[in-house]
């Protein structure tokens, strides 16, 4: 068997060498090149990166000059009065492109736009992606995505560089910020990073995966391409590995379009838009031709841009006179007060000159996408058969001595500052009808992201040894050695990024240690802060109004009296269902959800009569209750934290972390759900005071509930860590006259101090300029009052930190706070209970 396939490989091979010197011998006028081997052609003399191999071949024989490969014909052109002459006279005949088999498997058997042969359907993909997903109409509606997404990279740098020079690796950082653009326009959802889509962290997880593999065999190279005979044999399992990564990508894309599809997912993204024309054009728009798009968009929209990115910021750091000049440019065109946007950028001359330049000595794609011709033409004068593959050596151009004087070879902004506008001669996106239709966005998401890095940072080398400026293999001409760099936070970006890199949760310890810094009245750059419902509305007629409704007729001694019934009735529950199966012994109980429910039943019951938690949801149906406790869930989730853009009017312009959307359909959620409850009420025309809902705004809800559970949870949670004052507590309920119960106030207050569950009560805004210990508090400054710090001050307070001097016992609570505007125990406290006598003698009564 194997003689006999050797014996068949030799004879194939005989053969088409034959064919091949014929076909050379026979084809006159083709353009020079080196000698070749049979079989093979030339591809023996190929070294990575090919660009340059191209480069030094092109010294020899010419900058229009042919390989063989294997049994293809390849010319190689490398000089830009050739590079036109293909986008010019010859545009539409090399508009086609050569099959691979990578396009076979993952570019749905070469039907992608940047695959598909020149023709109807690739006139109709390239339609598609130019008008519906690329046009400038589109591009400026995803600008709010684009500046998220840049915000969070500035932000992440900001964490790791606020205490002066940090090491920082830039590479993984600028990869997930364009991959997580890019996805978030076509899908709407974040895949990379620590914050990314919460919710979807297994998906998130299979798309990296995937996407890592796709890259490595996007540019995987396979002699089969050229070597016919090698086509039958899958030496190194390519096909295979590309067979299984192709199912896997399948699946994934199709899984993105069906959740679109089936309304989970009903946002402005380009899937949606694409499934809005299937509805109308299902014959054309199909699942395949989306799949298609966004597998594209991932490739060619993501790698490019980052590379470039990260080859810009090398040779800044490789030029600091060059990052100077840039840097102020940004100060005197700009401003310290504002960060840069988009509309800004045709006002910084320099650093587009800077991006063009980067543009020009590292194009992501520097020998653009092979090209193949349609019938015959010819370039230079040399005759370019049909079916032969073109390339064009953007990266060889983009370095003649002849094209770019000034040392073609240097990194120099300053060129593109001549009149004859040098960018026109770049090639970078490529030329004619192929040309890369993301360029405009490549160049926004580029150039943008440089402003800021410049803006927000100082930038330094590690060593003073330069930068390597190795190139590695790959399609997108990435560097070899990633690059690592010094960075650290501008002092005038304190101002504008205000010091919010610095609060990390939770926030009132950051505060106190700041505090230890800084002094007992220290500030930070917040600016703005409006509301308008009672507990941050502004001082004046509207919250005057507000405040009288809530200490008169909501929380007077008179109406909480009244409601004494509700509160027992509800406590009474909670221990009947403690006691419940403890009478045998100690049983491990969770304490939090129990205690959540007493306190939202508690208040739920004094709005509206209802409950809402429990197995007795009494006079509720069972989908009301859940509809409650869903948002109340998601309340707790968002309601209370804190949100950047309440802080930098510049980042309010962003959804900074897709939460505006959320609160805001929350807010919608808690809207309906209240005014089902008011209407409910309007129409019994009930006119009890055991319920009303048109009281009670959503804040005194959540006000009353969190904190009153967060407080019982911390005390219990003392109480466990304090047996001996447990015990005492024990003991004085027994001895001591049950109308003070002093000991068990104290075991409050104490709580109440060490645990507030508002550790920095809630901001307060000054109307206008005062002093405070001194300081000038200019008008609209946001004051925190940090309570948590206040109560462990030691010269308030003996033992300050402690909550009772001795501890005895195992291991202990921890006490641990958890983030969020409330401070509520870090882990939900389960603990060992069992009934006393006396509550089983209560019930069984
Ligand atoms: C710095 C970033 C980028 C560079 C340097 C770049 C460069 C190129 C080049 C050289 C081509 C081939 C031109 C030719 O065949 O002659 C191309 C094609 C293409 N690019 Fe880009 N690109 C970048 C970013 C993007 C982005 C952000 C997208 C979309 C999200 C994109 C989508 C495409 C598509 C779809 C094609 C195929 C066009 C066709 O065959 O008709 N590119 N790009």
């Amino acid at each position: 068997m194997s003689i006999f396939l050797y014996l068949s490989l030799l004879t194939i091979s005989f053969l088409l060498t034959l064919k091949l010197l014929f076909k050379s011998r026979a084809l006159k006028n083709l353009p020079p090149g080196p000698p070749y081997l049979p079989l093979i052609g030339n591809l023996h003399q190929l070294k990575q990166p090919f660009h340059r191999a191209f480069y030094e071949l092109s010294r020899k024989y010419g900058k229009v000059f042919s390989l063989w490969f294997g049994s293809r014909l390849v010319v190689v052109v490398s000089s830009q009065t050739a590079a036109q002459e293909c986008f010019s006279k010859n545009d539409i005949v090399l508009a086609n492109r050569p099959h691979f088999l990578t396009g076979k498997y993952i570019g749905y058997n070469n039907t992608t736009l940047v695959l598909s042969p020149y023709g109807d359907h690739w006139r109709n993909l390239r339609r598609i992606a130019t008008l519906e997903v690329l046009s400038t109409h589109r591009i400026n509606s995803f600008l709010e995505i684009r500046r998220d997404e840049i915000m969070r990279l500035v932000q992440k740098l900001a964490q790791e560089c606020s205490n002066g020079f940090n090491k920082v690796e830039l590479r993984s950082k600028l990869s997930e910020m364009t991959f997580n653009t890019i996805m978030r326009m076509v899908s709407g959802k974040r895949y990379y990073g620590e914050d990314c889509d919460v919710t979807d962290v297994e998906e998130a997880r299979r798309f990296r995966a995937i996407t890592k593999e796709l890259v490595a065999l996007g540019g995987a190279n396979n002699p089969g391409d050229f070597i016919s005979v090698l086509r039958w044999f899958d030496f190194d399992g390519l096909e295979n590995k590309l067979k299984r990564i192709s199912k896997r990508i399948d699946s994934f894309l199709q899984g993105l379009i069906d959740e679109h599809r089936n309304g989970k997912r009903n946002t402005n993204t380009m899937i949606d838009h694409l499934l809005t024309q299937q509805q109308s054009h299902p014959e054309y728009y199909t699942d395949q031709i989306i799949k298609g798009l966004i597998m594209v968009m991932l490739l060619a929209g993501t790698d490019t841009s980052s590379v470039t990115l990260e080859w810009a910021m090398s040779n800044l750091l490789n030029h600091p006179e060059i990052l100077e000049r840039a840097r102020k440019e940004i100060d005197t065109k700009i401003g310290q007060d504002h960060l840069i946007d988009e509309s800004d950028i045709s006002k910084l001359n320099y650093l587009q000159n800077i991006v063009y330049e980067t543009f020009r000595l590292h194009p992501a794609a520097p020998l653009l996408v092979p090209h193949l011709s349609s019938e015959d033409c010819t370039l230079e004068g040399y005759k370019v058969p049909q079916n032969t593959i073109v390339l064009v050596n953007a990266w060889a151009i983009h370095r003649d001595p002849k094209l770019w004087s000034d040392d073609s070879t240097q990194f120099k902004p300053e060129r593109f500052e001549k009149e004859e506008g040098e960018a026109n001669n770049l090639l970078t996106f490529g030329m004619g009808r192929r040309a890369c239709p993301g360029a405009n966005l490549a160049q926004r998401t580029v150039t943008l992201t440089l402003g800021l890095l410049i803006q927000c940072f100082q930038w330094k080398r590690i060593t003073s040894q330069k930068i390597d400026m190795t190139e590695d293999k790959g399609l997108t001409m990435p560097k070899k050695i990633p690059l690592e760099t010094m960075c650290r936070l501008c002092d005038e970006q304190f101002a504008t990024i205000g010091n919010l890199h610095l609060l990390k949760p939770p926030v009132f310890r950051t505060f106190y240690a700041l505090s230890q810094k800084y002094g007992p009245i220290f500030s930070t750059k917040h600016l703005t802060y409006n509301n308008t419902v009672v507990i941050t509305s502004p001082y004046g007629d509207h919250w005057r109004n507000l405040r009288r409704i809530c200490s008169l007729e909501i929380l007077s001694t008179q109406r909480l009296n009244s409601f004494t019934g509700i509160r027992r009735d509800e406590t009474a529950r909670l221990v009947r269902s403690l006691s419940e199966g403890l009478c045998e012994g100690f049983t491990r109980v969770e304490v939090r959800s129990k205690l959540t429910e007493l306190t939202f039943n508690t208040i739920m019951r004094m709005v509206s009569g209802k409950r809402y938690y429990g197995e007795e949801c009494d006079g509720t149906s069972a989908e009301e209750a859940k509809k409650f406790r869903d948002v109340m869930d998601d309340m707790a989730k968002f309601g209370l934290s804190s949100n950047l853009g309440d802080f930098v009017p510049v980042v309010r312009l962003f959804d900074f972390s897709g939460d505006n959307r959320k609160l805001q359909i929350i807010g919608e959620k808690m809207d309906a759900l209240f005014q089902g409850l008011i209407d409910e009420h309007r129409s019994k025309k009930e006119s009890s005071n055991k319920s009303q809902p048109e009281y009670y705004t959503d804040q005194i809800i959540k006000g009353l509930i969190m904190t009153s559970a967060i407080t019982i949870e911390w005390a219990l949670s003392n109480l466990l860590n304090h047996p001996q004052v447990l015990e005492k507590a024990n003991r004085l309920l027994e001895e001591d006259d049950l109308t003070k119960l002093t000991y068990l106030h104290n075991i409050i207050s104490e709580t109440l101090r060490l645990y507030p569950a508002a550790p920095m009560l809630l901001p307060h805004l000054s109307a206008q300029d005062c002093t405070l210990g001194g300081y000038h508090v200019p008008r609209n400054t946001l004051v925190f009052v940090n309570a948590w710090a206040i109560h462990r001050d030691p010269d308030l307070w003996a033992q300050s930190s402690t909550f009772m001097p001795q501890r005895i016992g195992e291991e202990e609570v921890d006490m641990t706070e958890g983030h969020g505007t409330l401070m509520s125990k870090a882990i939900p406290l389960e603990a060992q209970c069992k009934a006393r006598p006396i509550i089983t003698k209560i019930f069984s009564q």
